[in-house]
This record gives structure tokens, C-alpha cells and sequence, in this order.
């Protein structure tokens, strides 16, 4: 099953509810990336012996990688970080995920800045760009085990909305607005 995307609803209800706006109306995922945000179904019972992943991993220079349990008893402040991952924020360098079981839904803001709603489960790797406004909450099955994959020494640092002025965020702005594809090298005249 690929990967659900929708557009999100405004009511007040639970954050872990879906809050789809129109239920049979799923986002095409080919509108994630003209935001720029990539993905993959890998087979995740296979992830410490995947070509695929490795193929990922070696193209794209992602050399750290671990793994987060989001649980009670299995993350530290459990309460506090989840709390900080619901808050609207960009990072510096791109977000890597891949969901090894459970799931959970990473939220982005689209270029008229609604919020799509990005149901991540077993096998799905989501690649979020520097400088993206998202935030990331669990579903009602409250539990997911990710795989962070980062370039180098990770960091993780959060910066909260309004972040106009971050460089991060100028880019991202700036690339959302090239409209010949910004994933293409140009050719050379
Ligand atoms: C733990 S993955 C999702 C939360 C998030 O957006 C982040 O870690 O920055
Ligand atoms: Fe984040």
C-alpha cells in the first residue's frame, strides 16, 4: 500500500486523530515533491541487509544512522519531545526517516501553506528538505520505531516558526519558486 497523504482539517479534535478533510480524496504524491519531499517503500524487516537502503544511503551520503523507539519506556522525555515535534519548525538540513514499524504522521505546509498530512507506516522512508515548516505527531496506534539518517555528524536542532529569515528556509523559498525542476542538473551552454 503506498504511502496516504490528505489535506487536514482544522477542528480541535486530538492531534493523533486523522483529520482528513475529505476522505475519499487522497493527495497525489506526486504534489509532495513539487515541496520537495522524496520517498521510498523499502521492505522493513530487511533493513539491516537492503540493497535498496544501502543504494539510498551511499547516493545520497546519508553515513549516520540510528535508530528511535517512540514509546514511554523507551524514550527519555518522552512527553516533552513529542511535545516539540508537534511544533511548527524547520531544520537546517534535510529530516530523514524511516518507519521500521508502527506509524505516525508527519505534518508539511504546502506552498498556500495548508497542512498536508503524511501517514507514515512500516516501510515507508521520507526524505522533508531543509527549511520545509512540518511537525510530526503519533497516531492513535501511539507507537513508531524510525531509522534517522542524516550526512555527517546529525543535527537535530529545531528552529520554531517564524523562521523567515533562517538561510535554510530562504532556500528552500527560493527553490520552491524555480519552477524548471530544481532535482535536475541544468545543461551546460
Ligand atoms: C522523531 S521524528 C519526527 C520529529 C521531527 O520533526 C524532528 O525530529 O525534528
Ligand atoms: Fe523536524
Amino acid at each position: 500500500m503506498a504511502m496516504e497523504a490528505w489535506f487536514m482539517d482544522d477542528s480541535n479534535e486530538h492531534p493523533r486523530l486523522p483529520h482528513r478533510l475529505n476522505p475519499k480524496e487522497l493527495l497525489p504524491l506526486d504534489k509532495l515533491a513539487e515541496l520537495g519531499v522524496l520517498y521510498w517503500h523499502l521492505n522493513p524487516k530487511n533493513y539491516e541487509n537492503d540493497e535498496e537502503l544501502r543504494h539510498i544511503r551511499e547516493t545520497r551520503g546519508y553515513n549516520y544512522m540510528d535508530l528511535i523507539d517512540i514509546r514511554p519506556e523507551k524514550l527519555e522525555n518522552y512527553e516533552e519531545k513529542l511535545k516539540n515535534f508537534y511544533t511548527e519548525h524547520i531544520h537546517g538540513d534535510e529530516e530523514v526517516r524511516y518507519c521500521l514499524e508502527g506509524s505516525g504522521y508527519f505534518d508539511v505546509r504546502d506552498k498556500e501553506d495548508r497542512w498536508i498530512r503524511i501517514w507514515i507506516k512500516a516501510g515507508d522512508l521520507i526524505i522533508l528538505p531543509a527549511g520545509i515548516y512540518h511537525r510530526f505527531t503519533l497516531d492513535t496506534s501511539n507507537y513508531i520505531k524510525l531509522m534517522r539518517l542524516f550526512i555527517g555528524e546529525p543535527v537535530w536542532t529545531a528552529y520554531n516558526r517564524p523562521q523567515e529569515e533562517h538561510p535554510a528556509r530562504k532556500d528552500y523559498i527560493k527553490n520552491l519558486n524555480e519552477e524548471v525542476g530544481l532535482q535536475y542538473p541544468l545543461e551546460a551552454h
